[in-house]
């Protein structure tokens, strides 16, 4: 095997490790999160796989960032609305860059949102489609288990799933996809060294497990001051929180909905933050420059 290749694998094996307590001898489970990988667009260097999911809202990143992200996807899957929208996303694009974007892998969903003239338009151009009826699942669930179909079939791991989303509008809907995070989990949707994420503008959000957890944080996030980061205890209480790397950190304190919730936080400067939890949280991220919007200079921090 070529020496990268096999620096790759390792690399990949530490993403998820585990640490024996001396005091205890119980395990913990470490997570290792890396999302330069995919944001840097540094799929090909690192031999990373990873899948991209349109969901039914706008899609505001910056062209080329999308361009990137997609094309050096190893699967993409338009959901149902959300095919609508990436036929929009394409059609603004220059003659050439659309010559030059991959068309979805496939197009999943109830196909009560995705008009006829669109589904008609890709079902001729090749797409393959999957009629996903069930109304006890979201359409993003059911597209993950038609991804993960795909991967046990070509037998693929993919390393990190991320849903282009938009947390506005539909409170149903912004936690309605919290819920599709935690039935990844919980359903064990993909496989368990996949990491999923939700992009939503310029920020990524991701459940952490309860364990410890080592988040690079991107150089643009760090190293600008209005960044914002939180920490929610979205389904449960989360009885001990230990972090550093953040501006307001946590020392074993309980983070629960009408007690403590860690929101409008921000960086030390650290290159990682570092969370050590009870019970699973949502972290979620400012990453500056996924989108063209300009963070206001002003902080009163
Ligand atoms: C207890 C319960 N509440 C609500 C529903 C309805 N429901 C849940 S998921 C779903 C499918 C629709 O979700 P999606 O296609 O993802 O979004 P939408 O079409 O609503 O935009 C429906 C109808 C249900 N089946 N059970
Ligand atoms: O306001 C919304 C609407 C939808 N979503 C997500 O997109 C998929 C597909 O939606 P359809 O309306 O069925 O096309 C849905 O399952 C949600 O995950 C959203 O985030 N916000």
């Amino acid at each position: 095997m070529e020496t990268k290749h096999v620096l790759t694998k390792v690399k990949k094996l530490l993403n998820l490790f585990y640490v024996q307590q001396n005091q205890t001898s119980s395990t913990v489970k470490c997570w290792k999160w890396n999302i330069t990988e995919f944001i840097k667009n540094q799929a090909n260097q690192v031999n990373l796989k990873y899948a991209v999911l349109i969901l039914n809202r706008t899609i505001p990143q910056k062209n080329d960032f999308i361009k990137n992200l997609w094309n050096n996807a190893t699967l993409t899957i338009a959901v149902d609305g959300g095919m609508v929208h990436w036929d929009n996303f394409v059609n603004k694009l220059s003659e050439n860059d659309r010559k030059n974007i991959k068309l979805p892998d496939l197009i999943t969903g109830d196909f009560d949102s995705i008009t006829n003239d669109v589904l008609e338009k890709y079902k001729k151009k090749g797409c393959k489609t999957i009629h996903t009826p069930d109304q006890n699942h979201t359409d993003f669930t059911k597209a993950l288990k038609e991804l993960n179909n795909y991967c046990e079939q070509k037998r693929i791991q993919m390393d990190h799933v991320i849903a282009i989303a938009q947390s506005s509008g539909r409170i149903d809907q912004i936690l309605g996809n919290i819920q599709t995070l935690y039935l990844v989990r919980e359903d064990k949707l993909l496989g368990s060294d996949t990491k999923m994420y939700l992009m939503s503008d310029d920020s990524i959000a991701w459940l952490l497990n309860p364990g410890d957890h080592i988040i690079d944080i991107p150089e643009e996030s760090r190293c600008n001051k209005d960044c914002w980061c939180a920490l929610i205890p979205v389904g449960e209480a989360c009885e001990s929180v230990t972090t550093s790397g953040l501006k307001w950190n946590l020392d074993k304190q309980q983070l629960k909905f009408g007690r403590l919730v860690s929101t409008s936080n921000t960086f030390d400067g650290s290159k990682q933050v570092k969370v050590k939890c009870s019970h699973t949280l949502l972290w979620a991220m400012e990453v500056p420059g996924l989108t063209s919007i300009k963070i206001p200079q002003h902080n009163s921090k």
